[in-house]
């Protein structure tokens, strides 16, 4: 069980049921990217706190009142089904620590983890409403995406849970599919003879987006840019040689990684004390394994324009702009070190312009 808190909010990290705070208002799925179709289906989870009972938005219930609160609250699987099916482990959009802080910012206010085991996996919808929904979780609210799926097999589906949630008199919203505008025409139907599954906003399609290296789509699917979050720790030494020092980033191992090449990136430097405000920079990225200077292993590695001072043991967040261009293996470093000069060039064009 953790309690993140960061600015005086927090979210209440639970990982079973039994350390949960209720009543509960409950957003259902794997929610990995909290992408803008996530967000969509936890915001009538944020509405419907303190709304019973006559009390507005955000409005506290008196301290003496008998009511208690309800408790806005994501319900996720950990570890993510996938991984407990193919015995292999996921790389995720948003590992742990990223999830509770796009969550924290959306206003949730309860993350809880359900163990997907065998015995999770093997609850028929009806039990996995009884038991987790209404007797674990006391659920006053509930909100899933149309293609909600539930229950051994994912045999329960959105409409079989409004039907088992309704005998215990709680609503459950629907949200329509969130599909990418930018792909459809003015008339709603598809282009290309592509389906509108192929329109359709998940965390399958950012990954491929950003396999792709399509980073402005990735955004827009998102809300937000992709991010990587990392602690800076040494490398070789050897970009200081060249004129270009980079930050070796440390990410989370379970972190999904772009395309690998070189990006144009804005970096922001975390404060080590809250009362000191974290500085924005800009920057280019190469994410790859340095053929050029016989490089083994991947690395993830932040050159900024217009920096100078020390980075290491500090946190990084870094936002993708704009994919430039793939790694390569140069003949020299004279000639990488041109390279690099020219994805500056380029780097510093992109991010005057896009914000
Ligand atoms: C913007 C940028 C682009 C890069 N492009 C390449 C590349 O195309 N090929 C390559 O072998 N290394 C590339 N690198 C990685 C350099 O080889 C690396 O920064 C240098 O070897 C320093 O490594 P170090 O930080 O481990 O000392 C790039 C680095 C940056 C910052
Ligand atoms: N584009 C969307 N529009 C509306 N609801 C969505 C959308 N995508 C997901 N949801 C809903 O949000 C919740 C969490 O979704 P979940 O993460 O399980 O699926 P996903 O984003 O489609 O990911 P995947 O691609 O891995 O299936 C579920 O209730 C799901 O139905």
């Amino acid at each position: 069980m953790l309690n993140l808190s960061q600015n005086g909010c927090s979210v209440w990290v639970a990982s079973s049921t039994k350390l949960a705070l209720t009543p509960t208002a409950v957003a259902l799925g794997k929610f990995d990217g909290v992408h803008l179709g996530h967000q969509k289906v936890i915001q009538p989870v944020l509405q419907s706190v303190g709304n019973e009972e006559g009390w507005g938005d955000g409005e506290k219930l008196p301290e003496n009142s008998p009511q208690k609160p309800t408790y806005s609250t994501v319900v996720t699987f950990h570890p993510h089904p996938h991984e407990f099916f193919t015995g292999q482990p996921r790389a995720l959009l948003t590992p742990l620590d990223e999830k509770v802080q796009q969550l924290r910012s959306l206003g949730v206010e309860q993350l809880v983890l359900l163990p997907f085991d065998k015995e999770l996996s093997a609850l028929s919808p009806e039990e996995f409403v009884e038991r987790i929904l209404v007797q674990q979780l006391q659920c006053q609210r509930i909100s899933v995406g149309q293609d909600f799926c539930f229950g051994q097999k994912r045999t329960g589906t959105a409409q079989d849970l409004q039907i088992l949630a309704a005998k215990y008199k709680i609503p459950v919203t629907i949200v329509p599919i969130q599909t990418d505008t930018n792909d459809l025409p003015a008339n709603g139907k598809s282009v290309n003879n592509t389906s509108s599954e192929d329109h359709r906003i998940s965390t399958s399609l950012i990954r491929q987006t950003l396999q792709e290296g399509d980073i402005q789509r990735a955004t827009r699917l998102l809300g937000r840019p992709y991010t990587l979050t990392g602690l800076v720790i040494p490398g070789q030494h050897l970009g200081k040689t060249i004129g270009f020092p980079t930050a070796n980033l440390q990410l989370p191992k379970d972190k999904f990684l772009p395309r690998q090449g070189v990006y144009a990136v804005r970096v922001i430097i975390l404060s080590e004390t809250s009362d000191t405000p974290p500085t924005q920079n800009l920057g280019v990225m190469n994410i790859g394994n340095r053929p050029t200077v016989n490089g083994t292993d991947s690395s993830v590695e932040v050159h900024l324009l217009n920096w100078s001072a020390d980075l290491y043991g500090k946190n990084l967040v870094v936002q993708l702009v704009k994919f430039l261009r793939p790694e390569q293996k140069f003949p020299s470093l004279e000639a990488l070190k041109s390279q690099i000069q020219l994805d500056c060039t380029v780097a510093r064009e992109i991010l005057s312009t896009e914000c």
